[in-house]
């Protein structure tokens, strides 16, 4: 994905009607709207007017739209799905001619992916939306027929779009062809008003992401041309002959884009909510270590340490992990352009298991982050409950975590059996095949040896499964019966995969780079890098002592020596979440701003409550007081 230049931050920030003088809490659901399509459309424009400057196709971001739009609307910016979605389903997904026509209106045109529904998301095959080829007016009719079909879910749908790619079954004279993509305009560029034929709105508050406009969209006999299904892999001629796809998975290739990308997007969720703890942990004072010595830096627990380091380390294992699925994935995509299809497996398999570790890993360790700032963690100023809530959602949204684990264990079980058959495998499951020859080697308590013993775990684990699939099938059930019986462990299988990928990736990458760093950088890459691998291998105690040679012992130097690198970080962790370098008007936090006043900012927060407007609220006369006066003895 091109990057184009970079709109300065202090450009942006600098921005008066971008700032807030009510803090978003205390905005009703339909001000929060409001307020976030006011400065989301400052946004857009200066993304456009830059885009326009450089004669680039002006319908990209830039790549820190993102970082910068999360400052600005603390929330969810309701256009985040033109740009993560929409535009590259269509440049994923349309031919050329298509993409020049559909696209041709730049920044003009607001869009959105409308594919889950009200009865299916993880299922695509079962989605009900139909699109039905109409010969003689050379249009597809689109149509909903059923409640349970209409588009539920498909973020800036409600109010925002104006256009959006559909996903609905394609039926050419009677016969259905799977799901397919579909370029439709569903409101008026000028009056913004729903077009005849469709049932347009929001689908209701949320746990967070209040501020995505996440839609329903109904379609009656709505029609559209027929040129506006997207043909780049298969196509519907003019006389209705159907050309089928080479591959009709990359129909769902713009979910494996995002996939991919959610990797370094949780990276960022982490940076946020380790600098915002971790600079807290060094301002807030409370209790004793020695008791004949003054309150310590919550810092200086070491159990604190143990709590936020991880995340710290968490979130460059995702960057830089990131990166490298970035890297993989353009080269299937290149493959792809030259007609391979070979990796397309692989790559499906590996973001489907790095998205959903990343995600879920990023879910939990900032709600960690959150619970080590105690009481004021809880606070909406410290922005901790909302970045909680916008990085869960991402454990469901783009393919939820269950389903897209058993796609992966799908791609490590067809390893292991071409494993057995003598067969090669990608570099990224090689490890299958030096399993099965028993050709492994002792364990060994380094950062090497420990990414050799996690992925012993996922080849024991994975034979452990293949075995449970045999024995179901031995006593009589379907393939897809004992898949189903044995799914609690192929979960596993895939979970110990991704473990074992992000510790070899993260180890390898430092590795291979610490030697052009200076040494000071270097030397604390390496030790986040082993941290975070050594954190694993004690989480994953268990299956090391199951699947490989460790032994107690082993164990015992591998807890000492987790505990030495929470002592070497120690000194760094503040320099370390200060180096994300996210600025406080994009931080939005009470207790992480870079000045430390955590207690001023706080207060300062606090009177901003429209409670505070007045020292007796009106409810007292209205309310309490008849009631204390009645009863009053
Ligand atoms: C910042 C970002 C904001 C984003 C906001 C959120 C946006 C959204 O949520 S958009 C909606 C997201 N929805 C989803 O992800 C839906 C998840 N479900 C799916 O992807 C599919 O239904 C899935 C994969 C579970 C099953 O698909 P289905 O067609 O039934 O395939 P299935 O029968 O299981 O066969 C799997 C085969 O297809 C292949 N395959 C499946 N998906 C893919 C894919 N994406 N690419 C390539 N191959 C694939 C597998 O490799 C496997 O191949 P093989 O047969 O060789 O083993
Ligand atoms: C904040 C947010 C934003 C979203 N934005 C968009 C968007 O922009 N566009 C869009 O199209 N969609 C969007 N979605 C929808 C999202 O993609 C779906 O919610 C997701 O794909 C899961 O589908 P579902 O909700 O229908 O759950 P279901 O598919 O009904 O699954 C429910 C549960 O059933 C279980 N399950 C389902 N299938 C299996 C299986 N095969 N094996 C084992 N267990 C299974 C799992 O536990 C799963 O959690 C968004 C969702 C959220 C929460």
């Amino acid at each position: 994905m091109k990057c184009y230049p970079v709109p300065r931050e202090n450009l942006v920030l600098s921005i008066d009607n971008l700032k807030d003088d009510i803090p978003e809490e205390y905005l009703s659901h339909k001000e929060c709207y409001e307020n976030v399509i006011r400065k989301g459309s400052v946004l857009y424009d200066i993304f456009s007017e830059l885009s326009k400057d450089r004669k680039h196709k002006a319908h990209q971001a830039p790549s820190n739209a993102y970082r910068i739009s999360d400052g600005i609307m603390q929330n969810v910016n309701p256009f985040l799905l033109h740009f993560a979605l929409f535009v590259p389903a269509i440049t994923n997904q349309a031919t050329p001619e298509q993409q020049a026509e559909f696209l041709k209106h730049g920044f003009g045109i607001i869009g959105t992916y409308a594919q889950t529904e009200l009865g299916h998301g993880t299922f695509l095959r079962g989605l009900e939306t139909t699109a039905t080829l109409d010969l003689e007016t050379d249009e597809f009719v689109l149509n909903s027929p059923t409640l349970t079909s209409y588009k539920w879910w498909p973020g800036g749908l409600g109010h925002t779009a104006n256009h959006c790619v559909v996903m609905a079954q394609l039926y050419v004279k009677g016969k259905c062809h799977g799901p397919h993509l579909f370029f439709v305009q569903i409101r008026d560029i000028e009056t913004h008003e729903p077009l005849p034929g469709l049932k347009l709105g929001e689908i209701g508050a949320k746990m967070g992401f209040n501020t995505a406009d996440n839609g329903f969209l109904g379609f009656h006999n709505f029609r559209i041309p027929r040129n506006n299904m997207l043909m780049k892999n298969s196509q519907v001629l003019k006389d209705g002959t159907y050309v089928e796809s080479k591959n009709e998975k990359l129909t769902y290739g713009s979910m494996v884009f995002v996939r991919v990308y959610l990797l370094s997007d949780m990276a960022y969720m982490l940076a946020r909510a380790a600098t915002i703890s971790v600079r807290y942990s060094a301002v807030r004072h409370q209790s004793h270590i020695k008791p004949d010595e003054p309150e310590v830096q919550i810092l200086d627990f070491v159990i604190q340490q143990h709590k936020l380091f991880i995340s710290i380390a968490t979130s460059h294992a995702f960057k830089i992990c990131g990166l490298w699925l970035w890297q993989t994935y353009s080269k299937v995509m290149e493959d792809i352009g030259k007609g391979s299809m070979d990796r397309l497996p692989e790559l499906h398999a590996l973001s489907c298991c790095l998205k959903t570790t990343s995600t879920r890993d990023a879910g939990w360790l900032i709600e960690q982050c959150r619970l080590a700032c105690g009481g004021h963690g809880y606070l909406m100023s410290s922005n901790l409950p909302s970045l909680y809530t916008t990085a869960t959602a991402a454990i469901t949204y783009e393919g939820e975590s269950t389903v897209l684990l058993l796609q992966t264990a799908r791609y490590l079980i067809k390893s292991w059996k071409r494993a057995m058959e003598g067969e090669s495998l990608p570099a990224t499951v090689s490890f299958l095949s030096e399993y099965f020859n028993k050709r492994y080697n002792k364990w060994e308590n380094t950062p090497k040896g420990i990414v050799d013993g996690l992925k012993l775990v996922v080849a024991g684990v994975t034979k452990m499964c293949a075995e449970s699939i045999q024995k179901h099938v031995s006593r009589g059930q379907q393939y897809e019966e004992a898949w189903n019986s044995s799914s609690v462990q192929l979960i596993k299988a895939s979970e110990a995969y991704s473990r074992a990928l992000l510790c070899e990736v993260f180890w390898f990458e430092v590795d291979k780079v610490s030697s052009t760093l200076s040494n000071n950088l270097a030397v604390v890459l390496k030790q986040l890098a082993e941290l975070y691998i050594t954190y694993w291998a004690l989480e994953k105690r268990g299956d090391l002592l199951v699947y490989t040679t460790i032994s107690k012992d082993d164990l015992d130097k591998l807890q000492e020596r987790y505990e030495e690198l929470l002592a070497l970080i120690r000194p760094n962790a503040v320099g370390l979440v200060d180096s994300f370098d996210i600025r406080d008007e994009i931080l939005c936090s009470t207790l992480g701003a870079y000045d430390g006043r955590v207690y001023e900012r706080m207060m300062e927060h606090a009177l901003k409550s429209p409670l505070n407007a007045e020292t007796v609220n009106q409810s007292f006369h209205k309310y309490m007081k008849p009631v204390i006066l009645k009863h009053k003895i």
